[in-house]
C-alpha cells in the first residue's frame, strides 16, 4: 500500500504547460470567516463562442478532484481527456455549438488556480498559511471569471457533487445572474455522514508525518501515504457496494492463491488511488474537503427551505439511485422543496454515476438547457 516514489505534489506549477487555460485575477477578497485573501487567480477554460447578446454562457463546475479541463482530449498540461468529455462538446448534452461553456478550477485548487501549493506574496507556497475556505468563498471567487469574460448572467450553472454545492450557492447568492441551475448528486447541506467521511480523510492526510502541518513543499516527500488512504476511503464512497462486489467478487490479484497474493479489488484501489496521488496536491485535498464540510445553503438564510423558496433560477435536480455518499433522498428533498420532478440516473456506479453515465446525463442536460 506504500505510495513511495510518488511525486511530492501533483499540483500544477508555473512553467508547466498552460494548454488552453486562461487566468482570471481575483481582487483582494474577504472570506466568509473574515480572513482576507490578498491576491489570487482562477484558471479557467472555455469552449464555444459567447454570442453578441452575451446570453449563452454556461458555467460548469467540477467536483472535488476535478479541474478546468471539462471537455476535449488530453493535451499539454492535461494528461487525460476532459472529465465530462462525453457531456460537453458539439451536439452533446451541453452543446458547445450553442453554448459558450466556461469551467474554472476552484479557488484552493491545484490546477492553475491559487491554492495551498501556489506561491504567496513571498513566492513561497501558501502551505499552512492558506486560509480555510467555504463553498460560498469558492463561488465569490468565481465571479471574477464572469467579469473577466464580460458575462453578466449565466444561462445555466451546472455541477455535480462539490460542483453541485457551488451551483446551488450561485443560484441562491446571485439570483439575478443565474437563469437555470442544474444540480447533480448533492444535497442542501453536508450531512453528518458526509462530514464524518470527509473528516477521516483529512485526518489520514494530517496524520502522515510528511504533512508537516501543511508546509511539506520543500521537503523530500509530501504526505502521499496519507493522501492514498484518504483517497481509498473516498473512492469507496464514490462507488456502490453492488458494483464493487459484482466487478471483483473474490477474484485475486493475479488469479492465484488469495492467501498469498491478495485481492483484485485491492489492486484496483491501488491503481485508481495512484492516479489521483500523482496528479493532485494534498493541501488542496484538505482545503476543498474542509470547504465541502461547510456546505449548508440555509446558513444565514433562515434554513434550507427558506433559502430554496427564494430561488429564481429554473432548477433541475439530479441524483444517482446507487449513490451511497449523497443518497437519492437528499436530491428528492431538494426537488420537492423546489417543486420540480427529481431526475434519476439509474446506475450501479454510485456517486460517480453522474460522471460516467453520459447517455442519461446528456438527455437530462439537453432537456434542462432546452
Ligand atoms: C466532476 C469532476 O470533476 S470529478 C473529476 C474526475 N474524477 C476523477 O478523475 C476522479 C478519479 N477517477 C475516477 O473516479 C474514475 O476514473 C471515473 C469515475 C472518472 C471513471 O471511472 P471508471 O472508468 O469506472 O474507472 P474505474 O474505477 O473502473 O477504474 C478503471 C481503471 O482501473 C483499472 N483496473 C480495473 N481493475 C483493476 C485491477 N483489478 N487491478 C488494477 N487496476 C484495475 C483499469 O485498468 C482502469 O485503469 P485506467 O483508468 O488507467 O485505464
Ligand atoms: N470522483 C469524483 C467524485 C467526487 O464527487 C471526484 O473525485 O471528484
Amino acid at each position: 500500500m506504500t505510495a513511495a516514489g510518488m511525486a511530492v505534489t501533483g499540483a500544477w506549477r508555473d512553467g508547466d504547460p498552460v494548454g488552453r487555460r486562461r487566468f482570471a485575477e481575483i481582487p483582494p477578497m474577504r472570506l466568509e470567516r473574515g480572513t482576507a485573501l490578498p491576491r489570487a487567480r482562477l484558471a479557467y477554460e472555455t469552449w464555444g463562442r459567447l454570442n453578441p447578446a452575451r446570453d449563452n454562457a454556461v458555467l460548469v463546475l467540477h467536483a472535488m478532484s476535478g479541474d478546468s479541463h471539462v471537455a476535449g482530449d488530453a493535451e499539454p498540461g492535461h494528461p487525460g481527456p476532459g472529465w465530462w468529455s462525453g457531456v460537453v462538446g458539439p451536439g452533446l448534452g451541453i452543446d458547445t455549438d450553442r453554448w459558450f461553456v466556461v469551467c474554472p478550477n476552484a479557488l484552493g485548487g491545484c490546477q492553475g488556480s491559487t491554492g495551498p501549493s501556489a506561491p504567496a506574496s513571498d513566492a513561497r507556497p501558501w502551505g499552512s498559511r492558506w486560509p480555510a475556505l467555504t463553498i460560498r468563498d469558492l463561488v465569490a471567487a468565481e465571479t471574477a471569471v464572469a467579469s473577466a469574460l464580460g458575462v453578466r448572467s449565466w444561462a445555466a450553472v451546472v455541477g455535480g457533487s462539490m460542483g453541485g454545492m457551488r451551483a446551488l450557492e450561485w443560484a441562491l447568492s446571485r439570483p439575478e445572474q443565474v437563469e437555470r441551475a442544474v444540480v447533480l448528486a448533492v444535497g442542501a447541506e453536508a450531512s453528518a455522514d458526509q462530514i464524518a467521511t470527509c473528516s477521516v480523510q483529512i485526518d489520514a492526510i494530517r496524520a502522515d508525518p510528511n504533512w508537516q502541518a501543511g508546509d511539506y513543499y520543500d521537503g523530500p516527500a509530501g504526505p502521499v501515504d496519507g493522501m492514498a488512504i484518504a483517497r481509498r476511503i473516498a473512492h469507496l464512497t464514490y462507488r456502490s457496494a453492488m458494483e464493487i462486489d459484482s466487478r471483483f467478487g473474490r477474484e485475486t490479484r493475479f488469479g492465484g492463491d488469495p492467501l498469498s497474493e491478495g485481492f483484485a479489488v485491492e489492486s484496483w484501489l491501488d491503481h485508481v488511488v495512484a492516479g489521483l496521488v500523482n496528479r493532485f496536491d494534498a493541501g488542496t485535498y484538505v482545503a476543498l474537503t474542509e470547504a465541502m464540510n461547510t456546505h449548508d445553503i440555509g446558513r444565514g438564510r433562515g434554513g434550507a427551505v427558506s433559502a430554496l423558496s427564494r430561488m429564481r433560477a429554473r432548477p433541475t435536480i439530479v441524483g444517482v439511485d446507487s449513490d451511497r455518499l449523497y443518497p437519492l433522498h437528499q436530491q428528492a428533498e431538494l426537488a420537492e422543496q423546489l417543486g420540480v420532478p427529481l431526475r434519476v440516473v439509474r446506475s450501479q456506479r454510485g456517486h460517480d454515476g453522474f460522471l460516467v453515465e453520459t447517455d442519461q446525463v446528456n438527455e437530462i442536460l439537453a432537456e434542462a438547457l432546452r
